[in-house]
């Protein structure tokens, strides 16, 4: 695979894997600063929560309570038959409902189970008995609950039946002494209690009062109030635990609500739960006073929504791309166009041995190095190429002119002269003129070496060699044809001018007394024979006569120049 797809790869690898990572981390710290702002802010939410709900309850029990101590109540109750303590506690009664906050009373007596009611609307004024308790009735039950219990204080929220009204009761224990006498209290209707109390509250934010064996004692939703809770076996209550989706967030919940009373604590406490598949903060402080808890529940999704932070991870995320597809882009430009450009020029040298093309002069650092050293380093091969092609034709050439040259004399050797006779042959045909040809053979070579020495022989064999390319034009060729015997080519040649140069050939060599390394008594003579070859006379035949023709000189005895006519008669020149 090419080094871009690679890398668009690994961009694509690293973009996945830093989004994934940064989401992770975003998620993990938004979590970790919701839960801690969640945890503070219910804290604070609740002890303000615990003085705004306490406050108008305490003032309700502390007058409960200084209404259950009055004198002429308890004087009454120790005689309810006594017709002038009646009048008397009856308008103590009405004095009261004018200070309760919901304009309303009770009063229960123990000796004769009578109960007495008013309210804000003074509709039992002159009934205010409105009937007998009775044991054995489950809606009376509360009272000798109470009673039985000798509970000093108990809250209860309960529908009256007998008044047609739901009320949060505040129920204070008559007494004299250690002799109970009844229950006297008034009640908050619980609408307008919870309200007042529990929906003055911010969006995502719910109130709850549970009694302390977590029985739900007043909520928005009314149908998981458990009402006369006092009444009811600690299985049949409504409770918290209704709240909550997973049997671990009532335990936890639970278990914090026993630390707060069992220390008295009027610390907030808080715990994460989850409501109908929601995540909430559930801060739950113990209110000693009254013997409940508050549980407030904060909807982390409405206060703290998480994805308020996706429009940061999108810019994240946008900007991590772009910072990628632009290192690309500048990876691309610097270092893959320019390393495809110089892999395009190596396959074009490899492929077409020529200098390369189209290799960028500008690419920037190690690149633009690498580029020129490798255009450097073509041209140094392609110069040493170029010298040494050049070294080998100049070889070759010598070689060739070696092949063709004579080692002893330096004239051309018998092939080369082949060569040059094989053209001429074919110059003639073209062009219809003549050729000559002088054959010249050292008379008596055999008396040379056998008198002088091989060597002197080899010195007079170079001298006359020296003689005949004196003697022919520059545009003749010359040739050793072998042992003692030359030959002569004459080009655009007459028959005046071959005889002119056969006997001028014949008599330089007898007029040559010994050569620079002869032997200075030496005698050296030619015979020489020539033949004038027609346009069309083929080479064979042509060297054919003018062997015959030195055979004539030879046969004339030596040192003379002939030539064959053309019925093969010879004609002496001289000699
Ligand atoms: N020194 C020397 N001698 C050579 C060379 N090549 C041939 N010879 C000698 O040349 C002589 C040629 O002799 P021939 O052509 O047969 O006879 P000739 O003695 O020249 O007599 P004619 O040709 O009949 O006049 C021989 O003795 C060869 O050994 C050479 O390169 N150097």
């Amino acid at each position: 695979m090419n080094l871009k797809p690679r890398f668009l790869l690994l961009t694509a690898l690293l973009f996945v894997l830093a989004a994934a990572a940064a989401w992770l981390a975003a998620r993990e710290l938004a979590e970790g600063i919701v839960e801690q702002w969640a945890v503070r802010y219910a804290e604070k939410q609740m002890l303000y929560d615990k003085e705004r709900t306490l406050q108008p309850i305490l003032r309700e029990i502390a007058l409960a309570r200084q209404f259950a101590s009055s004198p002429l109540l308890r004087k009454w109750a120790q005689h309810p038959e006594d017709a002038s303590l009646a009048e008397a506690a009856l308008e103590e009664m009405e004095r009261y409902r004018e200070l309760f906050s919901d304009r309303c009373y009770f009063v229960a007596l123990k000796a004769n189970g009578h109960y007495y009611y008013n309210d804000a609307d003074n509709r039992f004024a002159g009934r205010q008995l409105r009937y007998t308790l009775d044991p054995a009735k489950p809606a009376d039950r509360w009272f000798y609950d109470i009673v039985g219990q000798q509970r000093a204080l108990h809250l209860n929220v309960n529908p009256d039946v007998e008044l047609g009204v739901t009320k949060l009761w505040i129920d204070v224990l008559m007494r004299d002494g250690k002799r109970v006498l009844g229950v006297v209290g008034t009640g908050f209707e619980l609408q307008r209690f919870v309200r007042e109390l529990l929906m003055q509250t911010q969006p995502g934010m719910s109130s709850l009062f549970v009694d302390h064996e977590g029985a739900i004692q007043a909520y928005r939703d009314l149908s998981l109030v458990d009402f006369a809770s006092i009444t009811k076996q600690a299985s049949e209550h409504s409770s918290v635990d209704r709240l909550f989706d997973r049997a671990e967030d009532s335990r936890s919940v639970r278990e914090l609500m026993r630390e707060l009373e069992t220390a008295n604590s009027a610390s907030v406490g808080s715990r994460f739960v989850e409501l109908k598949g929601r995540p909430y903060l559930a801060g739950v402080v113990w209110l000693s006073e009254i013997g409940w808890f508050e549980i407030t529940l904060f909807d982390l999704d409405t206060l703290l929504p998480l994805d308020r932070f996706t429009g940061l991870l999108v810019v994240y995320g946008a900007s991590l791309l772009m910072a990628l597809l632009v290192f690309n882009a500048v990876l691309g430009r610097l270092v893959l166009r320019p390393l495809a450009a110089l892999d395009r020029a190596m396959d074009e040298v490899q492929r077409e041995r020529s200098a390369p093309h189209h290799l960028p002069d500008n690419a920037p650092g190690e690149i633009g190095r690498l580029i020129t050293h490798f255009r450097n380093m073509v041209q140094a091969l392609f110069d040493s190429r170029s010298e040494l092609e050049h070294k080998v034709t100049e070889r070759t050439e010598a070689l060739e002119r070696l092949t063709q040259t004579d080692a002893l004399t330096g004239l051309l050797n018998r092939r080369g002269m082949a060569e040059r006779l094989a053209a001429e042959v074919a110059r003639s045909n073209r062009n219809g003129r003549r050729f000559g040809i002088l054959w010249l053979d050292v008379d008596h070579f055999k008396e040379v070496n056998d008198c002088y020495g091989h060597a002197q022989g080899d010195a007079a064999l170079t001298c006359i060699a020296g003689l005949i390319r004196s003697v022919v034009r520059p545009y003749d060729a010359a040739a050793r044809w072998g042992g003692d015997e030359f030959l002569v080519l004459v080009q655009d040649c007459d028959r005046t001018l071959l005889d002119d140069l056969g006997e001028r050939l014949r008599s330089a060599v007898e007029h040559c007394q010994g050569g620079d390394h002869c032997a200075q008594d030496m005698l050296l003579t030619v015979s020489v024979g020539g033949h004038l070859a027609a346009a069309t006379e083929g080479l064979d035949p042509a060297l054919q006569r003018a062997d015959q023709a030195l055979y004539a000189a030879k046969a004339d005895g030596r040192n003379v120049y002939r030539c064959l006519d053309g019925e093969g008669n010879t004609h002496a020149q001289s000699g």
